[in-house]
């Protein structure tokens, strides 16, 4: 008989309300999110797609007037609880954005950068973390020479695989991406949904998309908001092939947004 895997849960998230003052961008959020999956975050603009992500890491935290009500349990422990470590959250959870921002400093210097700061001044050990990052992101062949150069200098898609090293070198548990690809080629995007696909064997990533032929190439989840809601979510295939809300099905076939 076959046997079912069980997949652990990353995120646990209940009635998750976010008000921007008097605004309210999240309505009632509920859902889980899975270790090494990749989970699409779909919807039209101003859904709450971002809001949503950047709950996960309490970056939204930084926007001015923002109140949050509910529960973000990250491996079972309510993130926005007083006592929970903030710090915690920032070695677990990596950020990509959907502009490439390496530092104004070299190649070297942006994937040392995360580690350096968490006490690592070995050199040979700076040294390894870089080329295994490097690597990891499928850029180590383009740049093993030049790790002296600005980043700056590189194309936006490497400058983009390079932001990826940068969240990989401090060991990250999960991979937050915001519209990673909508500012890039069709090669260089190409070259990060390959590399999304390599990293979910380590990494769990949920990624923010207005790319619906993106969400179905590459994700194992997808999760439609609109207006704040979580209207539907399921495996990707389902939501694409055979949604249960009518709304999805307008969206996806193109009706709206
Ligand atoms: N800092 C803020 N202050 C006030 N309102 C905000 C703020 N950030 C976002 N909003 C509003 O909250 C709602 C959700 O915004 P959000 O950026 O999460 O949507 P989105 O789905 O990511 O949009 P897009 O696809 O255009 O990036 C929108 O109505 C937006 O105008």
């Amino acid at each position: 008989m076959e046997q079912a895997i069980a997949v652990k849960e990353v995120y646990s998230i209940e009635d998750l309300n976010l008000w921007y003052d008097k605004k309210q961008a999240l309505k009632s959020i509920q859902l889980t999110l899975l270790e090494k999956q990749v989970t699409a975050i779909i919807g039209p603009s101003g859904c709450g797609k971002s809001t949503f992500l950047k709950t996960l890491n309490r970056m939204v935290e930084l926007e001015p007037k923002v109140r949050i009500e509910g529960s973000v349990r990250y491996r079972g422990t309510g993130i926005y609880d007083r006592t929970y470590p903030v710090e915690k959250l920032r070695d677990s959870v990596g950020m990509v954005f959907q502009k490439a921002n390496p530092f104004p400093k070299t190649i070297y210097n942006n994937i040392a950068y995360g580690p350096r700061l968490r006490g690592i001044k070995n050199r040979r050990v700076l040294n390894e973390i870089v080329e295994k990052s490097l690597k990891q992101a499928a850029l180590w062949e383009e740049v093993k020479d030049i790790l002296h150069k600005e980043a700056l200098s590189l194309s936006g898609g490497q400058q983009q695989r390079l932001c990826i090293a940068r969240c990989l070198a401090i060991q990250p548990d999960v991979i937050l991406m915001d519209e990673p690809t909508s500012a890039l080629d069709p090669i260089s995007t190409l070259k990060i949904e390959e590399l999304i696909e390599e990293l979910k064997q380590s990494y769990s990533i949920i990624m923010v998309t207005h790319n619906m032929e993106q969400a179905q190439r590459i994700s194992d989840r997808t999760a439609f908001f609109l207006e704040g809601e979580l209207v539907e979510y399921r495996l990707t295939e389902q939501v694409f092939t055979s949604p249960v809300d009518k709304r999805t099905e307008d969206y996806i076939m193109g009706k709206f947004g």
